[in-house]
């Protein structure tokens, strides 16, 4: 009898089958041989840090929703971290003309993004008198003051020195963020790459201040087209622009479900971070990261 590959042989050392009798949980645990002494050994929460990130979780108010409020912004803070530690990874192999490591770090990206537009779905259920609860625990402090989000939209290209100024009080945070303000933008790595393929980008988009607010440009526009009108010519540098394309477009979304959910808990309030609150945030629905990504379609 030839012997099927997905049934477990108990001589080889397997868990016992499906319903064999006399099987129990300890049994089970037993027969897989799973490490169980961990003394001395370095184990799931050690390599985690799980003491360090487990016992961060300080409510201030005695509302039971503040654990969700701060899961949810810790939760958010990880996949920034994460998104930067991509995004600062992709804006170097552009510059070093790698592509495909650069796309692969780019979907990671606009993956990420699309489960923080999820996220605000568990956020939401927080209703107006929950969040009434929390609210004046939180003092001035707001999401605008989140140092890696500003590095986010820095590396996107969304720059603006006003942006500095929360982080001044704290030297290695405004360092980073001022990293990330002087550097070139992921967009303009990317119409520098664009000038080396030998499609004509005007110089002053090739070398500029990198801290200036980028402006979009007809004749820019025209390189993309180039590029879109011969995709079999320039195969790589058109997944690029698709690339960008899925990444403003989930971005988008991150900040219309912020909006929406901010008006579903607090409506018209001022924001703690001292903005109009949703009339802020609405401002912040008309920045477009790669204008002439979105421009060249009316175009084709
Ligand atoms: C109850 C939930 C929330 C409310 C009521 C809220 C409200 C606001 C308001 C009113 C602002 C404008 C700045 C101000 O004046 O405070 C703001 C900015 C911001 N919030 Fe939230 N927010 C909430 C949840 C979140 C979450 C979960 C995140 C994720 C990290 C977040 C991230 C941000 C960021 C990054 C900004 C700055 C946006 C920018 O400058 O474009 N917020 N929020
Ligand atoms: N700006 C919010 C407060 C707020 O949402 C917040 C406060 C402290 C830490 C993170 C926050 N989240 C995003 O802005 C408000 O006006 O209610």
């Amino acid at each position: 009898m030839t012997s099927c590959p997905f049934s477990p042989d108990s001589s080889s050392g397997g868990a016992p089958a499906d319903g064999d009798a006399g099987a129990t949980p300890e049994s089970i645990v037993a027969a897989e041989r799973a490490q169980l002494d961990f003394q001395g050994r370095m184990g799931y929460g050690d390599y985690l840090q799980l003491d360090a990130i487990l016992g961060a979780q300080k409510p201030l108010s005695p509302a039971h929703d503040e654990m969700l409020f701060i899961v949810q912004h810790q939760t958010s803070e990880l996949w920034m971290k994460l998104m930067l530690h991509e995004l600062g990874a992709a804006i170097g192999h552009i510059a070093q003309d790698e592509l495909p490591p650069a796309f692969k770090k780019l979907a990671r990206v606009s993956k990420i993004l699309e489960q923080l537009v999820h996220a605000w779905d568990v956020l939401a259920t927080m209703t107006p008198p929950e969040y009434t609860a929390i609210r004046p625990y939180l003092g001035q402090s707001s999401g605008f003051q989140s140092y890696q989000y500003r590095c986010i939209e820095f590396a996107l290209g969304n720059k603006n020195a006003a942006m500095l100024k929360p982080h001044a009080h704290h030297a290695d945070r405004l360092a980073q963020v001022q990293a990330a303000y002087q550097a070139p933008s992921l967009y303009d790595e990317c119409l520098r790459l664009l000038a080396r393929r030998g499609i004509s980008v005007p110089a002053s988009h090739v070398e500029r201040d990198w801290t200036q607010p980028y402006l979009s440009d007809a004749a820019v526009e025209q390189a993309w087209l180039t590029v879109y009108r011969q995709p079999e010519q320039h195969w790589d540098l058109y997944q690029l622009g698709e690339e960008l394309t899925d990444l403003e477009d989930a971005f988008r979304l991150w900040r219309f479900r912020h909006v929406t959910t901010v008006e579903r808990i607090i409506g018209f309030k001022r924001g703690t971070g001292g903005t109009g609150g949703v009339s802020y945030l609405r401002k912040m629905l008309d920045v477009v990261l790669f204008p002439e990504i979105w421009a060249l379609r009316t175009d084709l």
